[in-house]
């Protein structure tokens, strides 16, 4: 089985980095390996003996650019070099390989860029640190404007590693060599779609010095979840694959309930049933078939419900409303200690009222599921949760804080565990973004959890194969098409 995919921010790869040198290989083996898989990169984006320009900054990054340059003049290419500074202000490994570079430089405003059939962008990788503005931010105006292909050093120019945000400006490339490892902001947008085709060169940091770093975000892939998928063994009865409650809204609000107990039933809780309010019997009724329908009025109808032990996992909040009554609905889902999901309007209902929450689900596996809009309404008022301007940070906050998974959603949904664990997912597609996607995405989690799998294993791949199942599925999806597909998806997963 593959490992998962870790993620490093760049300070987690400075640590990674420290811990391959203690081990005794020099900093300076490291660039010159990065350079050398950057010259790699570069030859099979050209042919051979093409013009190149390499775009050199002040740091380490310049340093592999400078490294890539020496190793291209040598083949054959013909290489020019633009530094940003002086070529004398290096320093570090960056001033030992800069001193290799036999010919002149040129300031990188003096670099013509006209005639290169390729353009090296190493002005800064992990430790850009602050808006980029003046001669940097003029250079990388001119690289985008130059039209041709660019290959990025460890990161696009001006994107930052950690939080995938441009700084001020970033460079457009059609490809980008990182090192060791992705960083998040490979994945989070908008820098995602700033790096073209990502590849990592193994330059001698190994697992070890990997897990040195203390990274715990990974990409979301069935590497970080697949063993826990459950099959049912030959003599297991529905019960043994759990049973799902999904509250309904209101007789005119029924459709997001059903929307949501169709996928946990595809994704193979043993039975489902919705949780129906009286005057939305008749509709309910009239629309399910597999699914089993209880009348349930209100938080007292709820709690009465719960008295059979078989429910063991709840979705509760799409379609029911903003109100009083949908968060006393979450006060006796929370307290029946049952696996949750807490989407949509139980979320809304908590505007400003997240301290209610705080620690609140600590009893039992809890997944909330908001977009940034509900996100933003429910931490009202927590600017530790809501500032930080990376979204794998926000996610971890809002887990640790609600002792819940949180999964923040978008085309780069992020979940979170509170024990620091995180995801990033990238299989999507924008056919997502259609009224009850994310009503189809609480079913999947619930029936997961209902099998058994522990709250971020299944949050995480709920969002996996939901994407996946619109992606393949691709222009025309409406909702009502994502619980079909699943079937497809989870045989590909098992195999069978
Ligand atoms: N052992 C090593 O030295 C290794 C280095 N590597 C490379 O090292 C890079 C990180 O190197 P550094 O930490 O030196 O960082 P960078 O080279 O990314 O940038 C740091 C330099 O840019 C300046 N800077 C930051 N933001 C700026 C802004 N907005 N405007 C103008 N100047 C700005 C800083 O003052 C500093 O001089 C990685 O991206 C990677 O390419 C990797 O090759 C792995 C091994
Ligand atoms: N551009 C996109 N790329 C990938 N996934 C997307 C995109 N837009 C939306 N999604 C996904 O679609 C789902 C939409 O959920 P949500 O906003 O709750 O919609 P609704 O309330 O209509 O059910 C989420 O899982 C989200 O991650
Ligand atoms: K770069």
């Amino acid at each position: 089985m593959n490992a998962p995919e870790l993620l490093l921010t760049p300070r987690e790869m400075r640590k990674a980095d420290a811990s391959v040198i203690r081990s005794g290989t020099p900093g300076v083996t490291l660039m010159q390996n990065a350079g050398a898989a950057v010259a790699d990169a570069a030859r099979e984006m050209v042919s051979p003996g093409a013009r190149i320009v390499v775009l050199a900054g002040p740091g380490q990054n310049g340093g592999d650019g400078i490294v890539a340059a020496t190793r291209l003049r040598e083949q054959g290419y013909r290489v020019s070099l633009g530094l940003l500074g002086k070529r004398e202000a290096f320093s570090g490994d960056a001033a030992l390989v800069a001193r290799e570079w036999p010919s002149d430089v040129v300031a990188v405003d003096g670099a013509n860029l006209a005639p290169a059939e390729l353009v090296i962008d190493a002005l800064f990788g992990g430790g850009l640190s602050r808006e980029i503005e003046g001669a940097a931010r003029a250079a990388i105006d001119r690289i985008n404007m130059s039209g041709g292909p660019v290959l990025a050093v460890d990161l696009p120019s001006g994107i930052d590693g950690e939080t995938g945000a441009v700084r001020g400006i970033a460079v457009r490339a059609a490809r980008t060599v990182t090192f060791a490892a992705r960083k998040p902001g490979h994945y989070l947008l908008p820098g995602r779609t700033f790096c073209g085709d990502v590849t990592v060169a193994d330059i001698g940091v190994g697992s070890s010095d990997l897990q040195a770093s203390g990274g715990r975000t990974y990409v979301n892939a069935p590497a970080l979840w697949r063993e826990a998928i459950p099959r049912p063994g030959p003599s297991s009865h529905k019960y043994e694959r759990g049973h799902v409650l999904v509250a309904s809204g209101g007789a005119t609000r029924t459709g997001a309930a059903r929307l949501a107990a169709r996928a946990a039933l595809r994704i193979g809780a043993g039975v489902v049933t919705v949780a129906s309010p009286p005057e939305a019997l008749g509709v309910n009724a009239a629309q399910l078939t597999a699914i089993m329908l209880r009348g349930c009025d209100g938080p007292e109808g709820l709690h009465a419900i719960l008295a059979d032990e078989r429910l063991n996992a709840l979705v509760v909040g799409p379609a029911l409303g903003v109100t009083a009554v949908t968060r006393a609905m979450v006060a006796v889902a929370a307290q029946a200690r049952r696996r949750l999901v807490l989407d949509a309007d139980a979320l809304t209902s908590f505007e400003g009222l997240a301290s209610e929450l705080h620690q609140g689900f600590r009893s039992a596996p809890t997944v909330i599921t908001p977009h940034d809009g509900e996100f933003t309404r429910l931490f009202k008022g927590h600017p530790d949760i809501l500032d930080p301007s990376s979204k794998v940070e926000r996610a971890r906050r809002a887990a640790a804080y609600l002792s819940a998974v949180a999964v923040l959603k978008g085309a780069d949904t992020v979940i979170a565990a509170p024990d620091g664990r995180a995801a990033i997912n990238a299989n999507g597609t924008p056919y997502l973004g259609t009224a009850g996607s994310g009503d189809v995405l609480c079913g999947i989690i619930a029936g997961l959890m209902a099998q058994h799998l522990p709250a971020f294993e299944a949050a995480a791949a709920a969002v996996w194969i939901h994407a996946e199942a619109g992606a393949a599925f691709g222009a025309g999806l409406i909702s009502e098409d994502l619980p079909e597909l699943i079937p497809e998806v989870l045989q590909g997963l098992l195999g069978a």
